[in-house]
């Protein structure tokens, strides 16, 4: 809020009492709102801050060329081509947003039982993260790694009668972490609950010569319903059978997320991560307290979709839910959030 002379500008019409209205009634000692009684007073007490520092930007690719296409359930969210998505990087530079994660939306041809498309050095991903090093190379680039976006069955691992394999899968998601960190990707973020993959992934990566390539693991991801407009994004929804509940955490446990995340750390992963983002912040402040290690939220797609719906129908304002979400994420213990809201909270942020 604006300030002219210490007093609120939206204030600047209230006249001013000549008197005070009445002597104190309540013999108060402690009078909390003192401390809130000017835009000043309150900015002097603020615990906790969002900065532009706090944001990733999650980026649905497409193929083609000068492509955007818009996301129905994501209202204001486009999957873009390549170059698109080089153009989204620029922007991301300008607003020095540290870093992009990409989300592939693969074409249903290259999609067969085995995900075979994830390890292709030359696939969406791969190109993408290329034509990003190549035109902003201190840009940080985050690659998802999990099969989801190339399975015809819209699973994040192999499925074998019914069940998703374990092992099998974890050695895929080595080869897949090591195409995306040869086109040159910064941090490896497996979403797949795979149990393991993270030592897997770290040893490979480390044989591969790939020892500074970090690891952002979602160690604490739920089976959530808030996915859903994401596999709308990445084409996913329809293809999907079952749930991913044999992997994905029970929402009703708690404790079980500080063993996940334990067991990562151990394995290697330099980030954890909790998600979806808002209804686990209570998930989020444990992970923080209990291991101090740099810890992410993802506020998801369906979250955003909330928001952004209720906005678009004039029942909340989009704007202040958008910062109060995000802020509550950093007051819950987050270094940092994977948003969809990144550009345009960092172009509120860099307006002030
Ligand atoms: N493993 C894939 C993946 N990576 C990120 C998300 C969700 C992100 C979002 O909803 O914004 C998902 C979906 C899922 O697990 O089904
Ligand atoms: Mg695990």
């Amino acid at each position: 809020m604006a300030i002219k002379f210490g007093r609120p500008i939206e204030m600047r019409d209230t006249p001013r009492p000549e008197v005070p209205l009445s002597s104190p009634s309540l013999d108060l000692t402690v009078r909390p709102r003192r401390n809130r009684k000017s835009e000043w007073a309150r900015r002097l007490i603020r615990e906790n801050v969002l900065t532009t520092n706090d944001l990733i930007w999650p980026v649905f690719v497409i193929d083609g060329e000068n492509q955007r296409a818009p996301v129905a359930s994501m209202p204001g969210v486009e999957r873009l081509s390549v170059d698109q998505v080089v153009r989204a990087a620029e922007r991301a530079v300008k607003l020095e947003i540290p870093c992009i994660a990409l989300f592939p939306f693969t074409d249903p041809s290259l999609r067969d039982e085995n995900g075979t498309e994830a390890t292709n050095s030359d696939n969406l991903v791969c190109r993408s993260v290329r034509a990003l090093k190549k035109e902003f190379p201190e840009l940080g680039v985050l690659c998802d790694v999990a099969l989801d976006p190339f399975t015809s069955h819209g699973h994040d691992g192999l499925l074998s009668e019914g069940k998703i394999l374990n092992d099998e899968t974890v050695e895929v998601l080595v080869k897949q972490s090591l195409v995306q960190a040869e086109a040159g990707c910064d941090i490896i973020a497996p979403s797949d609950m795979m149990d393991g993959r993270i030592g897997a992934i770290r040893d490979g990566l480390d044989a591969a010569g790939f020892v500074d390539v970090q690891i952002m693991a979602y160690a604490a991801k739920y089976a959530s319903a808030f996915y859903g407009p994401f596999r709308d994004a990445i084409g996913s929804a329809k293809a999907l059978t079952g749930d991913k509940r044999t992997y994905q955490m029970d929402p009703a446990n708690s404790d079980e997320a500080l063993r996940e995340v334990e067991l990562d750390l151990a394995e290697g992963a330099d980030m954890v991560m909790v998600k979806p983002g808002m209804p686990y912040l209570d998930i989020l402040r444990r992970v923080k307290d209990t291991f101090a290690v740099p810890t992410f939220a993802y506020q998801v797609s369906g979250e955003y979709a909330m928001i952004a719906a209720a906005a678009a129908n004039g029942w909340i304002d989009g704007e202040r839910a958008m910062l109060e979400s995000l802020l509550a994420f950093k007051r819950a213990g987050a270094d940092g959030v994977l948003t969809y809201f990144a550009p345009q909270v960092a172009e509120k942020l860099k307006k002030g």
